[in-house]
């Protein structure tokens, strides 16, 4: 047996051209969508996902534009920026690249942001609006997850799916938007005891780790779906997931593969959260 692969690469071009689509009606009538996305310091791994992003915008129609600024901004220089973008109405959608250097606090950084400019849905009011179900930006990655899972029927009602990790942009909103879907939820974490125990009875698995070979074929049950959210270099330094996508595909029945699995989509949830900021905006502008 041989698991069907979920390429988030392919989906994620299809979500792009609907957006891009949609994109050049609304220029017909107003301006395009922006995205400005702000960067600290120089992080080469950060340097290449920012770039990706920009070039990702491009490529649909989205304006966008990159604040760079150095390791040693100040708090209180990045938040005054954030204050400035917050009240500039051609800016519907704020993203500051995480990880932030040690001297800034993310947190604070996050809710400075305003709610409705909060693309990648970290800001407190989106996480609690998804959680209680009445909207708001959802966190890119998990979003992706869901349309990826979706685009292959996969069905998620009464599942038992099982998210190891719990971190707030990943591991925490995979699990509130899988119960939204009625799939029956487990969460692991590094202190989970019987991870393969728990793994061998999910249906669905999601991994967002950060290690290489979390999950290894004699965890997974026969059918099975593995999603793969890990961004890992492997010994030979080639980018690899939290699963051990070879073996694991002789067992799984879907797998999604990195790269062009979930990071693909990451972004392509990324623009569709800019292009809904931005209609959002438009019908509040015009009310
Ligand atoms: N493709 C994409 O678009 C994205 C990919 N990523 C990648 O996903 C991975 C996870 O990211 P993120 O959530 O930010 O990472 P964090 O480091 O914030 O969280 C990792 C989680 O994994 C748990 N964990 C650590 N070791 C184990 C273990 N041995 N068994 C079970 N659980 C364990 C931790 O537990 P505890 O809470 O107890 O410490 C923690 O909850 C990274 O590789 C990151 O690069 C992240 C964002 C987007
Ligand atoms: N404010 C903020 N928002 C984020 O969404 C955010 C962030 N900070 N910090 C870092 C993580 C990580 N992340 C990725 C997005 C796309 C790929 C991606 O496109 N990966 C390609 C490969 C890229 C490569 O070749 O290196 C793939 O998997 O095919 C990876 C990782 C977003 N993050
Ligand atoms: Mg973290």
């Amino acid at each position: 047996m041989s698991a069907k692969i979920i390429d988030g690469k392919a989906l994620a071009q299809s979500v792009r051209t609907g957006l891009k689509e949609k994109v050049e009606q609304f220029k017909l009538s107003s301006r395009a969508p922006g995205l400005t996305v702000i960067l600290v310091g120089d992080n080469p791994a950060s340097q290449v996902y920012v770039r990706n992003k920009i070039k990702a915008c491009s490529d649909v129609g989205i304006t966008s534009k990159l604040e760079k600024l150095p390791a040693e901004t100040s708090e209180a220089e990045l938040l005054a920026l954030l204050e400035k973008l917050n009240a500039d109405d051609s800016v519907d959608g704020i993203l500051v690249q995480l990880p932030l250097p040690r001297h800034i606090n993310e947190q604070e950084v996050i809710e400075t942001i305003r709610a409705d400019k909060d693309v990648d849905g970290f800001h407190v009011a989106n996480v609690g609006s998804v959680v209680t179900g009445i909207g708001g930006f959802r966190s890119c990655t998990p979003y992706g997850v869901i349309k990826m899972l979706e685009s292959v029927d996969y069905p998620l009602t009464g599942a038992h799916a099982l998210v190891i990790g719990r971190s707030n942009i990943v591991g925490k909103p995979m699990a509130i938007m899988l119960l939204e879907k009625n799939a029956t939820v487990t969460v692991a974490h590094s202190k989970t005891k019987n991870l393969k125990e728990l793994a061998l009875q999910a249906d669905v698995i999601v991994a967002a780790v950060g290690k290489e070979k979390v999950v290894t074929a004699d965890m997974v049950k026969p059918g099975a779906a593995v999603i793969d959210v890990g961004m890992n270099r492997n010994a030979e330094g080639k980018l690899c997931g939290d699963v051990d996508t070879e073996e694991v595909a002789k067992v799984a029945g879907y797998i999604s593969p990195v790269p062009g699995g979930v990071g693909p989509m990451t972004i392509a949830m990324l623009l569709s959260n800019t292009v809904e900021a931005y209609e959002r905006r438009l019908q509040k502008i015009s009310q």
